[in-house]
């Protein structure tokens, strides 16, 4: 086949010479919006010298100012001279042969940066057939990361961790721990977790470039018809951004992927058995990555739509191979953080691999979800913030985000109501902290807020529509005492300390000793009032063992006693399971008296998760 496409080089050249391309297809970037939480782009290497010493032309040829590319393949007829068979294929941005990796990133790998900087979830994968460039493009953009991540440009503080793997089959390696063997596990919290991989605190731009270098030389390879030292694994870097300033808060993660290169069937024929096995392995992971990103994808893009029916079409299976169940962060429809993906083809050139280039280049279309036009304004619904506008947006923040209100224009400057609920929590609570004021605790309260709202509309659009619509005056008063909201419409206006009562969850100053039954209670405390001190009875201790109404007692046996009055026995209030979400214990009681709380914080049940959330 290869002598071929040598014999007839010339009369190829010369077939796509005359060749007149036809239009972009339907579809193509120039007709139409592309999802903008991914960007699928496609690099074509440079002809290397010995294909070109070998004197194979170019199949795969970019159109000048243009994000597609044609492709010719050379077919013999059985009677008649070779013709050309022609395909094009557009992507997002077409990147050519000149284009360098600094272009790569700086056009479409740079943004992810700062999203996983301000808590996001990001992922770049580099995929394509054996020899296409996938190690070249992406060590190149891990350099270009350090860079970023260690200029000093990023606003913040930030505390930056590194740790690559290799995923070979079913089996995980730690490639920056002399290639440990490692288990991708998930938690009780849903969460995947590199069980037994090491992290790497990363201060310098030098020990990251160093520590890529390590990963780099560990890395399994393994010669192929075509690359001596083919990587038969993804290799994935991970860079776990960790926020100082906001314990509670996820990290922000990077991942970069290096995918295993696809091999065509005739390319595999050589093989023995455990090569073919792991040929197989490394096809299927990859036909089940493109299902989840593509899947992902149009959920994504769907998320304004209010038709119920279009929703169940997408199907995420990320559990269906390692790979995507080690990028869950990323996939996971239940997950509530925003990601954004760049998939980088990576094409080789050569008319002797146009096939696989093909496919290449069909794979990178097919992850590109081409916004629907339902997605576009959704008819307006004040209960469903995925149908907000810009206007809509600012006129709730305004409204619901409590005392003083968060100014709407550093929250959302343009943004709708699908695209904030698509921000990284610390960098909702980020901007809400630019408003003179606003308290870490209201700006949590009030993110949590939103997505409340948020869940119970997708909740509430699975009922009947039709009964949606109805106020149900009924469970609108019983919401209310869902609740520790002073149910008094003017209770703001009085200071909580002169209307203390039962109910009341409040902020402490730390208490000394600061360990309760088991909690260390450090910086932020909160408790429930259950009642005035002196109302309990003589016998009963608080959990360090104190009595909390001596005054009683003494009464008793001494006629005098010390004023109890100003302290109130309460109820211990602890983060729950879940982020954000608190529990009321109500046996492990203290003391704290009024001069100890700090403010009223409001915080409502949730009967689906039976939690109490934080609000405003
Ligand atoms: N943009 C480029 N400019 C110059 N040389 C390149 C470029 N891209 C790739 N190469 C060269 O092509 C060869 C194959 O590249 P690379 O090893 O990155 O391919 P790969 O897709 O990772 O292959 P495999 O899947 O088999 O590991 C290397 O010699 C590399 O230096």
């Amino acid at each position: 086949m290869e002598q071929f496409l040598i014999d007839n080089a010339d009369r190829y050249r010369n077939l796509v010479k005359a060749f007149k391309p036809t239009p972009a297809k339907k579809g193509g970037v120039e007709t139409s919006a592309a999802s903008p939480y991914i960007t699928v782009c496609a690099r074509i290497r440079p002809m290397l010298e010995d294909e070109l010493a070998q004197g194979f032309p170019e199949g795969v040829i970019p159109r000048a100012q243009s994000s597609t590319a044609d492709l010719h393949e050379l077919r013999q007829k059985v009677r008649g001279p070779p013709v050309i068979n022609s395909s094009d294929y557009t992507v997002d941005k077409l990147f050519d042969s000149n284009a360098t990796t600094a272009q790569i990133y700086e056009t479409v790998v740079q943004p992810l940066v700062p999203w996983a900087w301000a808590g996001g979830v990001a992922t770049s994968f580099a995929y394509g057939q054996t020899g296409s460039g996938k190690t070249f493009t992406v060590s190149g953009l891990e350099r270009h990361v350090a860079e970023t991540l260690m200029d000093g440009s990023l606003e913040g503080e930030r505390k930056v961790h590194l740790c690559i793997i290799e995923l070979a089959g079913q089996t995980a390696f730690d490639l920056l721990n002399n290639r440990k063997q490692i288990s991708i596990l998930e938690d009780s919290f849903g969460n995947t977790q590199l069980a037994g991989a090491v992290e790497h605190h990363i201060t310098t731009k030098a020990s990251m470039t160093d520590l890529i270098e390590t990963a780099a030389a560990l890395r399994q390879t393994r010669a192929t018809l075509k690359n001596d030292t083919s990587s038969r694994s993804h290799a994935i870097c991970r860079i776990r951004i960790e926020n100082p300033a906001s314990s509670a808060d996820d990290d922000g993660l990077l991942y970069l992927v290096d995918l295993a290169g696809s091999e065509a069937a005739r390319d595999r024929a050589a093989h023995d058995a455990s090569r073919m096995k792991e040929a197989r392995e490394i096809n299927t992971s990859l036909s089940v990555l493109k299902d989840c990103i593509r899947g992902r994808a149009l959920l994504d893009a769907d998320k304004g739509n209010t038709k119920t029916k279009k929703k169940a079409a997408a199907y995420v299976p990320f559990r269906q191979s390692t790979l995507t169940k080690t990028l869950k962060h990323l996939f996971d429809p239940a997950s509530r953080r925003g990601g954004k993906t760049v998939v980088v083809a990576c094409v080789n050139p050569c008319l002797a691999d146009v096939g696989a280039s093909k496919n290449t280049l069909r794979y990178a279309e097919l992850l590109r979800v081409v916004v629907p036009k339902a997605a576009a304004p959704a008819r307006y619904d004040a209960a469903v913030p995925a149908t907000w506008s810009n206007a809509d947006l600012r006129r709730w923040i305004e409204g619901n985000s409590g005392t003083p209100p968060v100014d709407a224009s550093m929250l959302a400057p343009r943004e709708t109501g699908p695209q904030l609920l698509r921000l990284p929590a610390p960098e909702f609570v980020a901007r809400c902290l630019k408003t003179v004021g606003v308290s870490p605790e209201q700006a949590q309260a009030f993110q949590a807020k939103l997505w409340r709202l948020h869940s119970d509309s997708r909740a509430a659009k699975a009922d009947d529509a039709a009964d949606s619509n109805i106020i149900n005056t009924e469970d609108a008063r019983i919401a209310k005492f869902d609740s520790s909201a002073d149910p008094e419409p003017d209770a703001a206006s009085i200071p909580f300390t002169e209307r203390i009562r039962p109910g009341m969850v409040v902020s402490i100053v730390p208490l000394a000793g600061g360990v309760f039954g088991g909690y260390a209670l450090s910086g932020k405390s909160y408790v429930l009032v259950l009642c005035p001190a002196a109302a309990v009875g003589a016998r009963v201790r608080d959990l360090l063992g104190e009595q909390v109404n001596p005054g009683r007692d003494m009464d008793a046996e001494t006629g005098s006693g010390r004023s109890t009055a100003d302290r109130y026995l309460c109820a211990l209030v602890t983060p729950g399971f879940m982020a954000g979400s608190y529990g009321v214990n109500l046996w492990r009681q203290c003391v704290v008296a009024l001069d100890q709380m700090e403010a009223e914080v409001l915080m409502e049940y949730d009967a689906a998760t039976r939690y109490y959330y934080m609000t405003v």
